[in-house]
């Protein structure tokens, strides 16, 4: 049983075997005809109806599930979405739907509407009783789409339910309860934990909820049983690179808060190379020889009563801090504390710590109150718990690439969705330049000219500190815009729901990246429709094409262009070669621009690599630990 569940090649045939059955034209457009002829029988059926329905599906479910109960629940489907939107599902929606309702992850194209194929596998899985989690990346995302799906499911006679951020266990027990509940990855990870903590025995890595001696009625969660995961390559491969931990928080002051202090000023006096070596990738400092006699210098350091860890750690922890963590990148100062910054989001997580030392690190640096570390009460890697649900599936716009880790991993087959209809988006050529200044101006330049054609402008920054740049530039030149960056009170559903208005512009860090539908109206259509900029390309493609993909959406027409310049974040820790070679060239020469963008990709390429091997690397770790845990447990 552990063997299995450890083992890559178990779940990369399981996926393979899924691949076959769903890879097969015959086998979907038989799918999609029936749905559709079994849905005529349904056709403006009452609610009652529509409800007496899933009973009959319910009861189907529990004996055997089977073809017809796919195709009947599929017509339903339909049927209450063609109801409550006056819409007919496409195709390529039935599609992805029988997909994800076969345990697999459909890959739709950015604006093809995913968002409502998912409603068929959430059903079917609904059909048992057993509770179906709809994740997605963000809060955000979760509610609006709750929101927006709750009147379809309520006609089925099926319930939903939301996790609210920070909601008290009871609240989000009662949203557990609903056959159908929604909220970000994080909070049902979080309250697995929970449930864990509660339970009392410390095995928990080990052993899952089966071993949980906690009763049901206590639980915040019901047994994981379906999971369907929306941006699925966000959630389970690019925020699997670190554990979900659940630590105790405490504001008070530290004890040991003057030597974090008195460490920032030794650090700021150590000299790179010299004092110490820095790897900027893995963000990780090793002090010399010459290092370790000046931070001992003061022996008296050495055995201060206060010390929880040696004291040159401290000071690595301050040249770390001073070396590679950004304020308004990687964290925001608000309310006199540091709050995290979700890179791949762009998100400000409000309750969450980094741990061994660096907040309070960080707190000395920013001069804040040095608060006391947490204290870790539980951890998970999200590959354990996602591993932990009976069934899995999923959808993005962007699983080329991963498609190796799901299989293996998760034992996930992917299945590409063709597109309904050839894009109408149109790819300008990348703008190249030597300075982020050059390139700002450049940036503000081309939204000031599709400005004054009536044209609605998105401008995704990697940063909030980018986000600002970009701001200021487009003050410069007189334009008015909505910025979206997570630490302004702008409402984000409102900024959406504008961006895509004649005439709007719109600075968004990563928060606009992925899953927001921007809606243009007739006359930004008529005009060509939203244009996207890319003000650097990230270290993953991914987040590139997902960006890009704001706009040109479901048939749209619209336009995106990447700016490149010599001081950009990959090619600074990256690739610093093409800076070079860029500084060389003559960046306005578009011979130029080809060569760059084939080494971009590859730096590309590299991380995606790079990220695997630390999520391979964890996952052994995780391994590892919970067959030592177990061998511990068997000899008690
Ligand atoms: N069957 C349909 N008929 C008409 N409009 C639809 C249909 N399905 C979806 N849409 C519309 O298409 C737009 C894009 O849908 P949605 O946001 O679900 O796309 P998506 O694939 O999730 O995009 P992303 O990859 O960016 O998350 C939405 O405005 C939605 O209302």
């Amino acid at each position: 049983m552990i063997a299995s569940f450890w083992n890559p090649t178990i779940r990369s045939t399981h996926a393979a075997k899924i691949a076959r059955r769903i890879r097969c034209d015959d086998w979907v457009s038989q799918r999609i005809a029936a749905a559709r002829e079994c849905s005529r029988a349904l056709k403006d059926a009452s609610v009652d109806a529509l409800v007496t329905h899933t009973h009959r599906l319910r009861i189907a479910a529990r004996e055997q599930p089977s073809e017809e109960l796919l195709t009947s629940a599929a017509a339903a489907v339909i049927e209450s979405i063609r109801q409550t939107f006056a819409i007919e599902l496409f195709d390529v929606q039935l599609h992805a739907g029988f997909v994800m309702a076969s345990d697999a992850v459909a890959e739709m194209q950015t604006g093809e509407g995913k968002t409502l194929s998912a409603v068929l596998p959430a059903y079917l899985k609904s059909l048992l009783g057993r509770g179906v989690h709809v994740i997605t990346p963000n809060s955000y995302l979760a509610q609006r789409d709750q929101e927006k799906l709750e009147p379809v499911f309520a006609r089925l006679g099926v319930t939903t339910g939301i996790l609210a951020d920070q909601a008290d266990p009871s609240v989000s027990r009662k949203a557990y309860q609903a056959d159908v509940t929604y909220g970000p990855a994080h909070a049902f990870g979080f309250d697995y934990l929970r449930d864990q903590i509660s339970n009392g025995d410390g095995s928990f890595a080990v052993y899952d909820r089966i071993q949980n001696k906690l009763p049901l009625s206590d639980r915040i969660q019901r047994p994981l049983h379906a999971a369907i995961i929306d941006e699925i390559d966000n959630v389970l491969i690019d925020d699997a690179v670190s554990p979900m931990i659940l630590s105790s928080r405490s504001d008070q002051q530290a004890a040991d808060a003057e030597l974090h202090r008195i460490a920032c000023v030794v650090a700021n006096r150590l000299e790179c190379d010299r004092h110490y070596v820095a790897d900027a990738l893995e963000r990780t400092v090793s002090l010399t020889e010459s290092g370790f006699q000046t931070v001992y210098k003061n022996r008296d350091m050495a055995v201060h009563p206060q010390l929880v860890r040696p004291w040159h750690e401290y000071v690595t922890l301050a040249i770390r801090i001073k070396a590679f963590y950004r304020r308004d990148v990687d964290y925001v100062v608000s309310d006199r504390k540091i709050r995290i910054v979700d890179a791949s989001t762009g998100r400000i997580f409000e309750d969450r710590t980094w741990s061994g030392g660096l907040h309070q690190a960080a707190e000395a640096a920013e001069r804040l109150p040095v608060t006391t570390e947490t204290r870790s009460l539980a951890r998970i890697t999200r590959q354990r718990y996602f591993r932990y649900y009976q069934s899995i599936a999923g959808m993005t716009g962007t699983a080329r690439g991963c498609e190796r880790e799901f299989a293996s991993v998760y034992g996930l087959a992917v299945q590409p969705i063709p597109l309904r209809i050839a894009t109408r988006r149109v790819m300008q050529p990348d703008c190249v330049t030597r300075t982020m200044a050059e390139k700002w101006q450049a940036i503000a330049k081309e939204t000031r000219q599709l400005h004054e054609l009536g044209r609605p402008v998105l401008i995704g920054t990697s940063a909030i500190s980018e986000s600002k740049a970009v701001a200021d530039a487009l003050e410069n030149q007189g334009l008015t815009f909505a910025l979206l960056n997570g630490v302004q009170d702008a409402d984000e559903a409102s900024v959406i729901r504008r961006a895509g208005q004649t005439g709007a512009i719109t600075v968004a860090t990563n928060l606009a990246g992925r899953g927001t539908d921007i809606a243009l109206d007739s006359v930004s259509r008529e005009l060509g429709g939203l244009h996207v900029i890319v003000t650097q390309r990230s270290r993953l493609a991914r987040v590139d094409r997902q960006l890009i993909g704001r706009g040109a959406r479901c048939g749209d027409p619209g336009s995106a262009r990447i700016y490149i310049s010599a001081e950009d974040d990959l090619i600074r820790l990256h690739a610093p070669w093409i800076a070079r070679s860029l500084l060389r060239s003559d960046a306005s020469d578009p011979h130029s621009v080809p060569k760059i963008q084939r080494q971009l990709k590859t730096a590309q390429t590299n991380q995606q690599r790079r990220d695997a091997g630390l999520r391979l690397r964890l996952l052994k770790q995780d391994h590892e630990t919970a067959t030592l845990l177990r061998r511990q447990t068997q000899r008690r």
